[in-house]
């Protein structure tokens, strides 16, 4: 991608969100902000972050594209980390169905969900799921997202998976921001399997997997591990596999029924596990000592009207907390990252602090990239957004609002409310 020299100048606030690793328990409150703040972004890369008043000494305007922040806060760019945002077709009758009482669970199992995606997704031509995946990545970037985690999991066969992530690198190519690749393959049973997952996932190791793994199509291998899906052991042989072949590994765990997901995360050295709705404490506190980042999703929770996973629980027992939308065509639909500030803070009992943290440089944490990305320190990607407000506590309090007025990556501008505009840069 291009990369640009810009100078975001005079904000009231610079939240640094400062580190290069998750932040555990208590850390997730400190986002270290510079009051009267300015950054500088060099050929892409941040190269200095201060005070006003030292950086204007010290750098000429004439060099940079100058953006004055007066009066605004500033804020590394959003890390998204679990989508499904390449998708076939839409699923608004079962979203009227659940308003009606039925269960996620058993419209899948009666064929739809899930499985309905897949045979939409089966259907699509490339250029289809590629336009459409390109107007979801516009609607992120207006709402600060920088870097977003992509899966793929509505194929369950090797062409449609392939051709999931074929996308996503080509949508990765061509919009500012940045997709990192999951491989889902197991993310439901295909009715031809049914009663037969372990010839399944038999398939999915001998069959799949080594192709993604070898062709370099994603980073990580996730698995959907829920009881009448996948079990514990399939999921552990799966993703063995899949680390035995140099991926990372992350799992959906835990959402609808304890089955000792996060255990499993622990014991794999997963990156993250993602819902952890039903999450044991000693699933978690194993999480916590390997340092498996635990995402939660809770605009999922809210669509599917479950409980929230106990967010504050998780953060005062020294879990490192991740946030996401979950992005995805059933369970929950939406690209907001300000619905889940709102029940991250009004629900789940996270402070604003916490809440930014987990959608920075946790969110980086959970896709193994927090010495990169997710706050602004010197030598990271010069990922920045300006809020149209003076402080990060506007975030939350504009209740589903996006606070967003400008978005910067990798040093150039790609989003500017003002004009009402995307400049789309090609890679
Ligand atoms: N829980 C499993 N998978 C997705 C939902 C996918 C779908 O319903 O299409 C999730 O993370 O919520
Ligand atoms: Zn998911």
């Amino acid at each position: 991608m291009q990369k640009g020299n810009i100078l975001i100048k005079g904000a009231s606030e610079v939240v640094t969100c400062s580190g290069s690793h998750a932040k555990f328990g208590k850390e997730m409150a400190d986002l270290n902000v510079i009051h009267d703040g300015s950054v500088v972004i060099r050929d892409g890369v941040i190269e200095a972050v201060g005070k006003t008043e030292d950086i204007i000494k010290k750098y000429n305007e004439k060099d940079f594209q100058v953006i004055d922040a007066t009066g605004k806060a500033v804020l590394p760019g959003f890390v998204d980390s679990h989508t499904h945002l390449v998708f076939g077709g839409y699923r608004a009758e079962e979203f009227s169905w659940r308003l009606r009482g039925d269960n996620y669970m058993e419209i899948m199992e009666r064929g739809g969900g899930i499985l309905s995606s897949v045979k939409a997704t089966k259907a699509a031509t490339k250029a289809e799921l590629y336009y459409a995946a390109m107007r979801r990545l516009d609607s992120m970037l207006s709402f600060g997202v920088t870097t977003v985690e992509g899966k793929s999991g509505y194929g369950l066969d090797l062409d449609t998976e392939i051709k999931q992530l074929e996308v996503m690198t080509e949508v990765d190519d061509n919009h500012p921001i940045d997709v990192v690749k999951t491989f889902l393959g197991a993310h439901a049973v295909p009715p031809e399997y049914k009663g037969k997952e372990d010839e399944f996932i038999d398939f999915m190791i001998e069959d799949v997997l080594p192709i993604v793994a070898e062709g370099q199509l994603a980073t990580f291998c996730d698995i959907f591990c829920e009881k009448k899906v996948f079990s514990v052991d399939q999921s552990r042989r799966l993703l063995r596999k899949a680390q035995e072949l140099g991926m990372k590994v992350k799992l959906h765990a835990d959402e609808i029924i304890q089955l000792g997901g996060a255990e499993l995360a622990a014991e794999l050295g997963a990156v993250s596990a993602d819902h952890l709705l039903q999450a044991s404490d000693e699933g978690l506190k194993q999480m916590r000592d390997k340092g498996v980042v635990a995402t939660l999703l809770p605009g999922t929770a809210f669509s599917l009207k479950e409980n929230y996973a106990r967010a504050r629980y998780m953060i005062d027992n020294g879990n490192a907390v991740a946030l996401a939308t979950d992005l995805n065509p059933g369970s929950c639909f939406t690209e907001s990252i300000p619905l889940i500030f709102a029940l991250a803070t009004l629900y789940m009992k996270m402070t604003t602090e916490e809440a930014i943290t987990a959608f920075t440089i946790n969110g980086a944490a959970a896709l193994d990239m927090a010495d990169t990305i997710g706050s602004l320190d010197v030598g990271k990607k010069g990922d920045v957004i300006i809020l149209e407000f003076p402080s990060y506590h506007f975030i939350p309090y504009h209740i589903g609002v996006s606070t967003v007025e400008k978005v910067v990556k990798n040093g150039i501008l790609v989003f500017d409310k003002e004009k009402e505009c995307y400049i789309n840069v090609s890679k």
